[in-house]
């Protein structure tokens, strides 16, 4: 393929992620997937390159384009792409007009930036906490909580690196090739960034307790959870998961069972009709997590387009709904247990402000102090960033019934 024509290919490519941006659509990744799916003929080398071009361009600009030709335009602009290649050639670009729209390089959007945590807008390393967020994410693992396989880690694993301040939590060079790993097939480790860890830790399930994960998706904290109720290898209590999307729910039994956990309770829940499903459990749980759906701001380092796809209308729908999962998860906490509320967003209104709107109307319940040593504490609750401390970002609060 000449480099006209990849440059053609991933405008193309671009043009579909920014109307499925606009639409809701698939993500990024999906949509490249298929493209190469569908266009066998293109060799390796060529995807590589057309794969990396519309990566660069989407981390490029912050604000959605209007095409994947002004997208491309902007990666001239920027020097990052030859203005020859648009060269009017069969499979290359039409020759550049004098007078194009253009995207313009930039993080995130003006009118997105105000919204971003105060601990962060207000830190002398303001722009650094922004750019960290378009970074490149590490590859983490979540050892089960057993020192015979740390050991085997350290024998076995010797790429794996422990995360500072993340107990079990090791880290690998991002295209390691972990799910065909011994370790993993043996259900040993699992893949999961460090943040998310942290806020499985926060949630101290214990064995014997009743545990709902509330917003469960294909488990990650539900399986960070099993761990910490097991004794023996064996899950002691109840681990209730529970989402609204059955694709996600069931990839648990697989995981679970790679795991050694075969008791995990799961319940396809309807939005907005939860307690048909979960009524049994109402006042009954030790810890409700709520994982809630959000913004994902947090983890752009993994989807850049995110930033294309945010509006006001959508961020006001996804704080309306977690604020309404708190109270469901109100409902569902039993006198003196906990609720572990976490985004992997940066968004004060789905983080600080979000809890403290709910203390104000739930005043049966307490913020307490998280003991960990990774993030910071913020808003009645902790945050964690890119820049500070090298995972995905999220805030996270854990909220005790006062019993
Ligand atoms: C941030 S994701 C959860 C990730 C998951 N906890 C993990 O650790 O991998 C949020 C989940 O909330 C689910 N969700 C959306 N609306 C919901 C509702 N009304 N009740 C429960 N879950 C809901 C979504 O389907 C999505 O899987």
């Amino acid at each position: 393929m000449k480099d006209s024509g990849r440059v053609q290919a991933a405008i193309d490519l671009l043009h579909e992620v920014v109307l499925a941006a606009k639409n809701n659509g698939a993500a990024a990744e999906r949509i490249i997937a298929s493209y190469f799916k569908t266009r066998r003929f293109i060799g390796s080398k060529d995807r590589r390159y057309i794969r990396d071009l519309v990566w660069d361009c989407i981390r490029l600009i912050g604000e959605r384009p209007v095409s994947g030709r002004a997208a491309m335009l902007a990666m001239v602009d920027a020097g990052h792409v030859d203005a020859a290649l648009f060269d009017g050639s069969e499979y290359g670009p039409a020759v550049i007009k004098d007078i194009e729209e253009r995207a313009a390089p930039s993080i995130l959007s003006a009118g997105l930036r105000q919204y971003f945590a105060s601990i962060i807008l207000q830190s002398d390393n303001v722009e650094e906490e922004l750019s960290a967020l378009l970074g490149r994410a590490s590859l983490d693992i979540r050892a089960k909580n057993d020192a015979v396989i740390a050991q085997k880690i350290t024998e076995n694993l010797e790429q794996a690196a422990p995360i500072h301040n993340v107990p079990n939590g090791y880290r690998l060079d991002n295209g390691f090739n972990i799910i065909d790993h011994d370790l993993y097939k043996n259900g040993m480790v699992e893949v999961q960034d460090a943040g998310s860890q942290m806020i499985a830790h926060a949630a101290n399930a214990r064995p014997g307790m009743t545990v709902l994960d509330l917003c469960a998706g294909a488990g990650g904290k539900t399986l960070a959870m099993a761990d910490a109720m097991s004794e023996g290898g064996l899950l002691k209590g109840r681990l209730i998961a529970a989402d609204t999307n059955r694709a996600r729910l069931q990839q648990i039994p697989d995981r679970a069972a790679r795991a050694g956990y075969e008791n995990i309770e799961q319940r396809l829940i309807n939005p907005r009709r939860e307690l048909e499903i979960l009524g049994d459990l109402t006042g009954a749980c030790d810890i409700v997590m709520v994982d809630a759906p959000c913004s994902g701001t947090g983890t752009w380092r993994r989807q850049p387009e995110g930033r294309w796809r945010l509006t006001p209308k959508i961020l006001s729908q996804l704080t309306d709904l977690q604020f309404y999962l708190l109270r469901l998860a109100a409902t569902l906490v039993k006198p003196g247990g906990a609720i572990i509320y976490a985004t992997c967003s940066l968004l004060e209104d789905e983080g600080g402000k979000q809890i403290e709107g709910f203390l104000q109307s739930n005043k049966n319940f307490l913020p307490e102090k998280i003991d960990a040593a990774l993030g910071r504490p913020h808003l009645n609750g902790r945050i964690l960033t890119p820049f500070h401390d090298a995972c995905d970002g999220f805030f996270y609060s854990r909220l005790r019934h006062k019993g």
